[in-house]
């Protein structure tokens, strides 16, 4: 290797020096001075030329008695050499014409390639080979100075045209190769054409020669403010071919000559200012190592080997295509998972849908059951409850707890509401039973008066009734059942069935009011009405066929409840009406204006009776004696109970009147109510809703604690109701009529009927509405449910054949009030009677 070797560095500048050639003959004075190695002044001070810098300082500068010897060692070898490490090299001179160019040239050259020879002497060791070419450009003309063909050469890109390369021989191991070339370039004279003053030839060859000085100091200023814009070495033939020394991979050494005569002073101060202008310029020389054949084969051999390895590795990877079967495996395992769970997603749902469905429809057969259970039961309708319409609450309690029974009502008045609850389908009843509470009561009854066998039926709406009334009323046959005491069960009130003194047995009274009914004609005998509720409902059904067979009606009735979906449907739809109607009738009585009932009644005149209307058939119990008692005070035949029943009656019934009058148009209060006042720590409940109330509110009515009155009496009471005499008595036209139907009978049975008879016939509109008065005056005093009340309107408009049940209800009235005021001496605290009103 080259010992110099700093100059291996790269982006290094390109060296520029100064040589002042030395005067000749006709060179008088030299105005420069080189002052120390890189610097060179002007010493001619004239004032034209002050402008002009005066000190000039390069790499560095030779006066003009300096040798070529040193000028080559300083600012040549170093370059020149640099081809033996592989790197390019140029070298220049560059100055006027005569500025000793060629001089210097000459001696560069000589000094490198002795230099050059003289290393590849000493190393041995390193194969070199050497390539030495000179030309020429002359006019942009290309010519081998080594040839005898004076063609030009034909410019191309191969540096090996021009290049001098040697080889350095590293041995057979480091076979690498070092190509390198030195230039050694003369320029023309670097004078301006002008300057030339040459015409022809003359003025063609420096032009040529000026645009290969100009383009080499374009791309020389270029290159000197860097390299990011265009350099224009194809501008000429001498850029192009010292392109690479130009700013390239090379390293450059320019040596500028100049005539030291002050003749040329602008020459010399052009020249310096290329000099300036070249020594910014960098250059980028590298090495250019070019492997050898041997060397390119091993290389290849050694990446041979490493892919040869790569290929094992590769073909090494069973753990990897285990790895992507397993991840393939997992991913299998994941979508099974998934599919399952979405499976198991999907039975859930559908077990949960099941599920509810199931919950719905026992659901819906509890409701089923219930009020299958509700219909079925010979319980229904013996609900007792208590009503306070003043405070619409939403609760709904029996009035009076009913005690020694089975299923014992603790008053509680928990579920009732429920209980009490209209669903639109089938009305639910109040458990416990109260028709055991009135057994006991019964007991009592029996005991104490020793008869009782009359029946008040009562207005219902349900179907089941009528059938459980008809269950009952069969089963009350059989004196199995019904041996020795009344029963509400059958939702029948026995009111009097006495017959010669005896007391009539249930069974006798039913036999008897069949028998009646199978002949009776409504019309012809209203004051000894014996209807069963079957042939009642049947007879207002089918228009007043009163001959009709009552068992072939039971079987009707009991053929009728089989077909349940058909009675179901008609059951809602009727209380759908009902409650419609009752509503209506509620607001008008509300407000206070009773008379509208019967126009709300008349109005709702699609309502047809219902089937299951129970007419009451009795008597009064106690109504001859006891009104002959009150008539003729000199009968002694009454006890002081019994007077003071008839006391209390008045009183109460005056109370009651006075009640009304005072709250009627505000409340429909129960709790003046026989139940009310018997139970005394019953508490009061309310329903908000008066079709719940309504229905919930069906109770039976209790026996009659006063048999004894009718011991004497007739089996039969007939109906003597004149209202003719009403209002011109001081007493009220409710107390009139219980006065009336209290008045025994003196005359013969069939002359008092054929004269009532006659009677109704000629004056039953008015008589119709004045029982229709007394009738409502009676509600409210006995407190009766307005669905009873509804039910009567709609099904008694002013028909003749509607006296019978109005004479019915009248005495049914009359009883209860009679009653009420009986409950109330007596004091029957633990009586399960609700409100005798409620029916
Ligand atoms: N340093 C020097 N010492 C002595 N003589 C010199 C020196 N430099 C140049 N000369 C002489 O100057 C003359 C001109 O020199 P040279 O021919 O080298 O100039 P040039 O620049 O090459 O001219 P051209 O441009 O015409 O080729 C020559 O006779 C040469 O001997």
């Amino acid at each position: 290797m080259i010992e110099d070797s700093e100059f291996q560095e790269p982006g290094e500048k390109i060296f520029v020096s100064v040589r002042i050639r030395p005067l000749n003959d006709k060179e008088r004075k030299s105005d420069w001075e080189c002052i120390n190695n890189d610097t060179i002044i002007f010493k001619n001070s004239l004032p034209e030329r002050s402008m002009f810098p005066a000190a000039y300082t390069f790499d560095r500068v030779y006066d003009c008695d300096c040798p070529t010897k040193q000028v080559y060692d300083e600012g040549a070898k170093h370059i020149a050499l640099s081809v033996l490490n592989g790197i390019n090299s140029s070298i220049f001179a560059y100055g006027q014409t005569s500025s000793g160019k060629t001089y210097t040239m000459r001696g560069i050259t000589e000094y490198a390639v002795a230099d050059i020879y003289d290393y590849i002497e000493k190393h041995k060791e390193r194969e070199f080979v050497v390539k030495f070419s000179a030309m020429e450009i002359y006019n942009e003309a290309v010519r081998d100075l080594l040839s005898l063909d004076s063609t030009p050469l034909r410019l191309l890109d191969d540096p090996e045209t021009i290049e001098s390369s040697a080889r350095e021989y590293a041995g057979a191991e480091n076979s690498s190769i070092l190509s390198a070339s030195v230039n050694f370039v003369d320029l023309a004279g670097s004078e301006r054409a002008s300057q030339t003053l040459s015409a022809g030839t003359r003025l063609k060859e420096g032009c040529h020669i000026n645009r290969s000085l100009l383009t080499l100091g374009t791309v020389i200023r270029k290159l000197s403010k860097g390299r990011n814009s265009h350099v224009p070495y194809r501008d000429s033939k001498l850029t192009r071919i010292l392109q690479n020394a130009l700013g390239g991979n090379a390293r450059t050494a320019i040596i500028c000559t100049m005539s030291p005569d002050r003749s040329h002073v602008e020459q010399s101060r052009n020249t310096l200012s290329f000099a300036s202008c070249a020594k910014e310029v960098t250059t980028n020389a590298q090495v250019n190592l070019v492997m050898s054949d041997k060397a390119l084969v091993k290389q290849l051999q050694r990446e041979l080997a490493k892919l040869e390895n790569e290929m094992k590795s590769l073909g090494s990877a069973p753990v990897k295509r285990d790895t992507a079967s397993l991840l393939r495996e997992k991913e299998l395992l994941i979508e099974q998972m998934a599919k399952e769970i979405e499976e198991l997603t999907r039975q859930r749902d559908l077990a949960q849908s099941r599920v509810e469905n199931l919950l719905l429809s026992v659901r819906e057969v509890q409701m089923l059951k219930s009020g299958e259970y509700s219909s079925n039961s010979s319980e229904v309708t013996n609900v007792p409850c208590t009503v306070d319409y003043s405070n619409h609450k939403d609760i709904v309690t029996p009035s009076v707890p009913i005690a020694n029974n089975n299923n014992q009502y603790d008053g509680h008045p928990e579920n009732s509401e429920e209980e009490c609850h209209l669903d639109g389908i089938t009305t639910k009843f109040v458990e416990p039973d109260p028709s055991k509470g009135w057994d006991k009561v019964a007991q009592k009854i029996d005991e104490k008066f020793e008869d009782n066998c009359k029946e008040v039926r009562c207005i219902e709406f349900e179907d089941s009734s009528i059938e459980m009334n008809e269950k009952e009323k069969v089963a009350s046959l059989n004196p199995e059942n019904n041996e020795g005491k009344p029963t509400v069960e059958t939702n029948e009130l026995w009111i009097d069935h006495v017959e010669d003194g005896k007391p009539a047995t249930k069974e006798a009274v039913i036999k008897e009011i069949e028998a009646d009914n199978l002949s009776a004609d409504p019309e012809e005998e209203q004051g000894k009405v014996s209807l069963t509720e079957t042939e009642l409902s049947i007879e207002k059904q089918e228009g007043d066929d009163l001959s009709s067979n009552p068992k072939e009606n039971v079987e009707d009735l009991r053929s009728s409840h089989v077909n349940k979906d058909e009675t179901c449907e008609a059951l809602k739809q009727k209380v759908q009406e009902l409650q419609k109607t009752i509503k209506f009738l509620v607001r008008y009585h509300i407000m206070g204006d009773s008379p509208s009932l019967l126009d709300a009644a008349s109005s709702a005149s699609s309502i047809s009776r219902s089937r299951s209307c129970k007419a009451i058939v009795t008597t009064m119990p106690s109504s001859p004696r006891f009104e002959k008692s009150q008539q003729n005070e000199t009968v002694p035949t009454f006890t002081e109970a019994e007077k003071d029943f008839i006391e209390r009656a008045k009183t109460l019934s005056q109370k009651l009147s006075n009640s009304k009058d005072d709250n009627r148009n505000a409340k429909m209060s129960r709790c003046n109510s026989q139940a009310s006042i018997t139970s005394g720590s019953t508490e009061e409940q309310s329903v908000k809703d008066v079709d719940v109330e309504e229905t919930c509110s069906e109770v039976n009515f209790p026996p009659r604690p006063w048999k004894s009155f009718a011991s004497g009496s007739k089996r039969r009471t007939s109906f003597s109701i004149d209202f003719s005499e009403g209002g011109s008595d001081t007493k009220t036209c409710q107390e009139k009529q219980i006065d009336k139907n209290l008045v025994p009978e003196t005359k013969t049975e069939n002359s008092q009927e054929t004269n009532h008879s006659t009677k109704l016939h000629s004056s039953w509109p008015e008589e119709f509405e004045n029982l229709q008065r007394t009738i409502i005056e009676l509600w409210d005093k006995c407190n009766v449910p307005l669905i009873h009340r509804t039910y009567f309107i709609l099904l008694f408009k002013g028909d003749p054949s509607d006296s019978v049940y109005m004479e019915v209800e009248l005495r049914r009235l009359s009883f209860l009030k009679n009653s009420m005021s009986s409950l109330g001496r007596n004091g029957w605290k633990d009586s399960p009677i609700d409100t005798a009103a409620s029916r």
